[in-house]
Order: C-alpha cells, then sequence, then structure tokens
C-alpha cells in the first residue's frame, strides 16, 4: 500500500483539498468534536460521558460495532435543548466549509432523541436555525435524512416516520434506517410510505451485515443510495446488479476499519468497487469519532492506490450521487474537472 501521508504541499494533497466536494454520509451527531461535547457535557453536567479530552479520545477506542454504538447513543445525551443543537450543526457546517464542501446530506438519528423524550420539534428547529445561518455565512447547503436504529424494531421506524412527516422542513431529502444491522425485511411498508410522501429511500446496507441486507434493501425498500455497501464484494452477481443500475454506494473507508468492518485499512474494497463501475462516493460517517475528516478519507483513497484522475472521479460520484439540483450539480461537476485539469498542468510542467 501507498502511504497516505501526504505532506501538505504535495501536489496530490492540493488536488484533495482544492476538489469542490459533497458529503453524503455523514451523521450529525457522530461529527460531534470533542470540544463541543466537553462543552455540552459541562453545561448539563451529564455523568455518563468524559469529562476530558483524554478521556473522550481513550472513550474512542471501540472494542466492536455494537460498542462504537453504545458511545455513540451514550454522547447524543449531552444533547438536549434547541441550542445545543444548533451550536452541533454550526460547528459541523462550518468544518465540512472548510474543506471545500458546498453540500452535505447529513444522517439525524432523531429516533435516539425521541427515545430520550426531547420533542422532533425541538430536534428540528435547531438544525433548521443552524442549516439557514451556515448557508448564509459559508454558502453551504445542508439537507438531512432523519433515520432509526433497526435493531430496535419496527415500530422505532413507525414513530421517526411520524415525527418527520409531521414535523420534518422542506430540507429532509430522505429516510434511513442503521445501527446494528439486522434483515431490511420487516421495513418494507415503512419505506414505500417514507416514499410515498416523496422521501428518498436511503437505507445503510451491507456495512457489516452481508450482502443479503443490500439485495433486501434494493428489492425490498427499493435503495435509491446505499450507505457502506461494502458487503457486495463478497457477491458478484449483486456488483453486477449494482453496476448495471448504477445505484450508488457511500462508502466510508476508515469508519470500517474503526468499527472492525474490515481489518484492515489496506483490505478495504474500495478500490475494487470503483474499478468494478460501481457508484462509489467516499464519505466521513463520524469523522472525530473516528478521527477523520472528509479529506482524510480521500487520503486514505489515495493510499489505497487511487490515481488523481480518480480521486476526481469519487469527488463526481458524490455530486451525482446527491439531491442537489441539477444547475448545482452541472456546476460542481465542471469546477472538479477544473481542478483536475489545474492539477495536470502542473504535473506535466
Ligand atoms: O457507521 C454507522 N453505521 C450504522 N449506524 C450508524 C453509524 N454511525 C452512526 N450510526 C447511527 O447510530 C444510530 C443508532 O441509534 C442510528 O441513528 C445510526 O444512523
Amino acid at each position: 500500500m501507498r502511504s497516505s501521508l501526504l505532506t501538505p504541499d504535495s501536489d496530490v494533497d492540493r488536488l484533495i483539498r482544492e476538489l469542490p466536494k459533497v458529503e453524503l454520509h455523514v451523521h450529525l451527531e457522530g461529527a460531534m468534536r470533542p470540544a463541543i461535547l466537553l462543552e455540552l457535557a459541562e453545561k448539563h453536567d451529564v455523568a455518563t460521558v468524559p469529562r476530558s479530552l483524554d478521556g473522550v479520545r481513550e472513550w474512542y477506542e471501540f472494542r466492536d460495532f455494537p460498542h462504537f454504538i453504545e458511545v455513540y447513543l451514550t454522547s447524543m445525551q449531552t444533547l438536549r435543548d434547541e441550542a445545543d443543537f444548533a451550536l452541533l450543526t454550526a460547528d459541523v457546517a462550518a468544518r465540512l466549509a472548510a474543506q471545500r464542501v458546498s453540500y452535505a446530506e447529513l444522517h439525524v438519528s432523531l429516533y435516539a432523541h425521541l427515545m430520550r423524550g426531547i420533542p422532533a420539534q425541538v430536534v428540528f428547529d435547531g438544525i433548521e436555525h443552524a442549516r439557514r445561518e451556515a448557508e448564509r455565512e459559508h454558502g453551504i447547503q445542508l439537507r438531512w435524512i432523519p433515520d432509526f436504529p433497526g435493531d430496535y424494531g419496527v415500530e422505532t421506524g413507525e414513530q421517526t416516520l411520524e415525527a418527520v412527516l409531521k414535523e420534518g422542513p422542506p430540507s429532509v431529502v430522505g429516510f434511513g434506517v442503521g445501527s446494528v444491522e439486522v434483515s431490511r425485511a420487516p421495513f418494507a411498508d415503512l419505506f414505500a410510505r417514507a416514499r410515498a410522501a416523496g422521501l428518498r429511500s436511503l437505507p445503510h446496507a451491507g456495512e457489516n451485515g452481508g450482502p443479503e441486507r443490500i439485495t433486501e434493501a434494493l428489492d425490498l425498500l427499493r435503495a435509491e443510495r446505499i450507505g457502506h455497501g461494502i458487503d457486495c464484494v463478497r457477491e458478484p452477481a449483486l456488483v453486477d446488479r449494482l453496476r448495471a443500475t448504477g445505484v450508488p454506494l457511500d462508502v466510508c473507508p476508515t469508519s470500517n476499519v474503526c468499527t472492525g468492518a474490515v481489518e484492515r485499512i489496506e483490505d478495504h474494497p474500495l478500490p475494487r468497487m470503483l474499478r468494478d463501475g460501481l457508484t462509489v462516493s467516499v464519505n466521513s460517517d463520524d469523522p472525530p469519532m473516528f478521527g477523520t475528516d472528509l479529506e482524510n478519507e480521500y487520503r486514505v483513497a489515495y493510499g489505497l492506490g487511487m490515481e488523481a484522475a480518480e480521486l476526481a472521479t469519487l469527488a463526481r460520484n458524490g455530486v451525482t450521487a446527491s439531491y442537489l439540483d441539477e444547475p448545482g450539480k452541472r456546476s460542481l461537476i465542471a469546477e472538479i474537472d477544473a481542478v483536475l485539469a489545474r492539477y495536470r498542468g502542473h504535473e506535466g510542467g
């Protein structure tokens, strides 16, 4: 494997920083920086989370996927009022904008808040306030994908969808399911209702639950994009189907190693997926929890052997797979092409 430790002045690193990017798979709550976690823990005197930076760092060493989800849910106890959701969202938006992200679709763990007795309106009011501010301040567009934990059962999904349909703002683009992977079959009717209401079907599938979860997501949930989906490489016929239909996959390489879905980064299937003609984008998932950010995921892709043109393809795929409007997509693709052409000019000269 090629070293992904690029010097900040290397041409490839400059290419990565200059590429216009979209982020399609980042969990709002999982994007909470330790500084924000500590601030909110202090504000609400939350006893269940670490109260020092070192403590947080240690806390973010995950034994396995269920342990990661446990820590994720616990960290959320720091989010209580509208201002907390606004603070978190503003911080996440600023971090994205600093990485040349102009459009992002963020998963919101809505059920995890509902189950703690936080009304959906508090969540939506907070994140919407910050979304509008961030658009004004940084020119970044944020869109939402509320989700529920599949392993908590279909009723939790029903409650989540009901809250979205009742209180959700127009910036909600889709509906999702995540957490520990269980069969997607029980959620068929639920996702049919979400789609009928104009929401995109955006489930997690095949992160670590096997290729059959992806097939279920396609057949039963009519998934329009797959969260993770890396397990497709275990079933060649499924890879053929994904290529033929062009259903995009949101790939999050560092996350997969941190949660144990992939043992070593050098074993990550991203290069194979891209070269097999799948519409894959790279994403950061829960960046501070995994010690990464979106730019770093592009560096990791470079470390896995992706050439400059392939890094640009990953960025273009993100744009194609997004729900940004068509003029917005065209102008981002043109900018990506221009940045790549400039890189090639430098490289040649
Ligand atoms: O990598 C991930 N895979 C699956 N779910 C995740 C991940 N990161 C965050 N969540 C979120 O964990 C919550 C559990 O209630 C869900 O909302 C899910 O979206």
